[in-house]
């Protein structure tokens, strides 16, 4: 694909799923070039009776939707220890089924923000990550980027602890959408998918000595006892608040719509069939959602369709 073409003359969002791809001593054939480990769950969503007031979506209305879920770590790499520090953020990406047999996507991640504003910037971040090995000289590619990209900088400082249980991480759709109502009033917001007993995080000693499959093992143990429940809401911007830069994040104080309850029931015995076979896309909406000009949420339908692409081996 493209060999004769020079790397920086091909499109940023194939160059992004390059630069992830060789980060992660890929390609991984048949596998995401990010997010690359996972595990696929079933489970529903009820909406809550604040949902219509922000949206006239129709798994936001009174009836229950069927929902798949897939959780994933960081990175290309498909065998990435849980634990492992670049295995952060972890991923969740939700698949409602409507009533017409389409469906609509949500896919976030578990820091509240991205490092980078534009798809060039996050392309310079991993490219300069890649040219940072052991022998690079100092201040090395990274040392320099991340001197110069205050959003990246915090963005690798955030903590970024290690849950207990997917189930017991809290996830931040970071991206922007425009949610309007039946009445047509509109509004942005970002989602927010909080476990509903709240988040749970291992201590340093228990995060060193975890097994590297230890999230992956654990779910299926924990839903064969008790479903795992999230709340879904939306943080409402405010009149000034950025909503087409994730690497902005808002205030704490800012009111939250909640949408309802998500229940996890059961691991999906097809989930690895599925997973390969599924992309999962931000941009995939209903009427009474709809992007924001987030450069970084538009890019991201192109980038995820040549990992796709590679995956299915076209
Ligand atoms: C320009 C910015 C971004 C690029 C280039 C990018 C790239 C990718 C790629 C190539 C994949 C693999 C998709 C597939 O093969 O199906 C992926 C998956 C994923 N990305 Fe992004 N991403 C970006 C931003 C984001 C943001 C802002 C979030 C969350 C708010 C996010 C969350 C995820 C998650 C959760 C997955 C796994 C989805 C799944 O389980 O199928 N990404 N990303």
């Amino acid at each position: 694909e493209n060999a004769s073409i020079a790397e920086g003359d091909k499109p940023v969002v194939e160059q992004i799923v390059n630069t992830l791809t060789k980060l992660s001593g890929g390609p991984h054939k048949g596998y995401r070039a990010n997010h690359a480990k996972g595990i696929v769950v079933q489970g529903e969503f009820i909406p809550a009776k604040s949902a219509a007031s922000l949206s006239s979506a129709a798994h936001l209305q009174a009836k229950a939707s069927a929902v798949t879920v897939r959780f994933s770590d960081a990175t290309g790499l498909p065998t990435i220890p849980d634990a492992d520090g670049n295995s952060f953020p972890k991923g969740i990406a939700i698949r409602f089924q409507l009533p017409d047999a389409t469906y609509t996507d949500i896919v976030s991640i578990s820091t509240n923000g991205f490092p980078a504003a534009t798809p060039e910037d996050f392309l310079g971040l991993l490219n300069a990550i890649a040219a940072s090995g052991p022998n690079a000289a100092k201040p090395t590619p990274i040392e320099q980027f991340l001197g110069s990209h205050p959003a990246a900088l915090s963005f690798v400082q955030m903590p970024k602890p290690a849950p207990v249980s997917f189930a017991t991480e809290a996830f931040y759709g970071v991206n922007a959408f425009k949610f309007t109502n039946a009445q047509g009033a509109t509004q942005y917001g970002r989602y927010r998918i909080t476990p509903i007993n709240g988040t749970e995080f291992l201590t340093k000693e228990q995060t060193a000595n975890a097994a590297p499959n230890y999230l992956i093992d654990e779910l299926p143990v924990r839903l064969s006892k008790a479903p795992a429940k999230f709340k879904i809401s939306v943080q409402l911007a405010d009149k000034d608040d950025a909503v087409n830069d994730p690497t902005v994040v808002w205030p704490e104080t800012r009111k939250q719509v909640e949408l309802g309850t998500l229940t996890l029931k059961n691991v999906d015995a097809n989930g690895l069939a599925f997973e390969k076979a599924t992309m999962f896309n931000p941009l995939n909406l209903v009427d009474g959602i709809e992007e924001s000009d987030d450069p970084i949420l538009l890019a991201r339908p192109a980038a995820y369709a040549v990992s796709y692409g590679r995956r299915l081996g076209q």
